[in-house]
């Protein structure tokens, strides 16, 4: 279980506080989409959910424990954070990258066991990222490095997997393939998966749950459905030139444009 206990998070002046007072809970096996448009506080969330930023107030709590004041060693047994920034990686291969992921759970000597191979053998089969396991991953497309990263990611076997914007560099049916397979692993192991997008369509087909911020402070937490009925989506997205259609569900350009 994930719960949000009345988080804010955000800065120091000036900018300062994103979002406040937030009170979610999320179970286990739950793939949440988080929605929102540009600078709503989608990365400043995921951030501080991942013990990588430090609360304004409040806390996050995965199975009750505080997330902030969790050892690092710990969080990274319990946390895989995904970002799209690129990790430079000198002179790896891909299943080394991936067999890093193993590492919170491996001696100092940080050898793998049968049962660590395994993980990231089944990681990179489930990411797409199997046929360039043996190159160099620095050598790999934005794509491919994605998947790799999301192997990773599987292969640490966390309780919270968060990702920020990680379909950004995919194409359109590997956006799919990633986007279902982070489900079907939710649903398998029990994870709760966290994943911002600016794949409004898909997010609102495959999410169970999406946290949809508005811009202007506020998150509303619900099914696709029911979101897009009560009008929360297109109070987050519409603009003069695009309307989202609650009946359509898909965004129309506006009849002046
Ligand atoms: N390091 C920072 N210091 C101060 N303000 C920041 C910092 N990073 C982001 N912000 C501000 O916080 C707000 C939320 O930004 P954030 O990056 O979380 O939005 P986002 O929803 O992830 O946006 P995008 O879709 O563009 O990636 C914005 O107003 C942004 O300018």
């Amino acid at each position: 279980m994930l719960r949000l206990n009345d988080l804010s998070v955000g800065y120091g002046a000036p900018r300062g506080t994103v979002l406040a007072h937030l009170e979610v809970e999320v179970g286990p096996g739950s793939f949440v989409c988080v929605l929102g448009r540009n600078g709503a506080g989608k990365s400043t969330l995921l951030r501080t959910l991942s013990g990588l930023q430090a609360a304004l107030g409040g806390h996050a709590l995965l199975e009750a424990e505080d997330i902030a004041a969790m050892r690092p060693q710990t969080r990274a047994r319990r946390i895989a954070v995904v970002l799209t920034e690129r990790p430079a990686s000198p002179g790896l291969a891909v299943d080394d990258v991936v067999s890093l992921g193993r590492q919170p759970f491996t001696g100092w000597q940080g050898r793998l066991t049968a049962d660590d191979r395994a993980r990231v053998h089944t990681a990179l089969e489930m990411a797409g990222a199997q046929s360039f396991a043996t190159r160099l991953f620095d050598d790999l497309s934005d794509g491919e490095r994605q998947r790799v990263m999301i192997a990773r990611a599987v292969a640490q076997s966390p309780q919270l997997m968060v990702l920020d914007e990680i379909t950004a560099f995919l194409d359109l049916p590997g956006r799919v393939e990633v986007m279902a397979l982070l489900r079907a692993h939710a649903r398998r192991t029990g994870a709760i998966v966290l994943l911002s997008s600016h794949d409004l369509d898909l997010s609102l087909q495959l999410a169970d749950s999406v946290w949809l911020l508005d811009g202007r402070g506020g998150l509303a937490v619900g099914t696709p459905e029911t979101l897009i009925a009560d009008g929360h989506v297109g109070r987050a997205f519409d603009t003069n030139a695009v309307r989202f259609s609650p009946t359509l569900g898909r965004f129309d350009l506006a009849a002046q444009v």
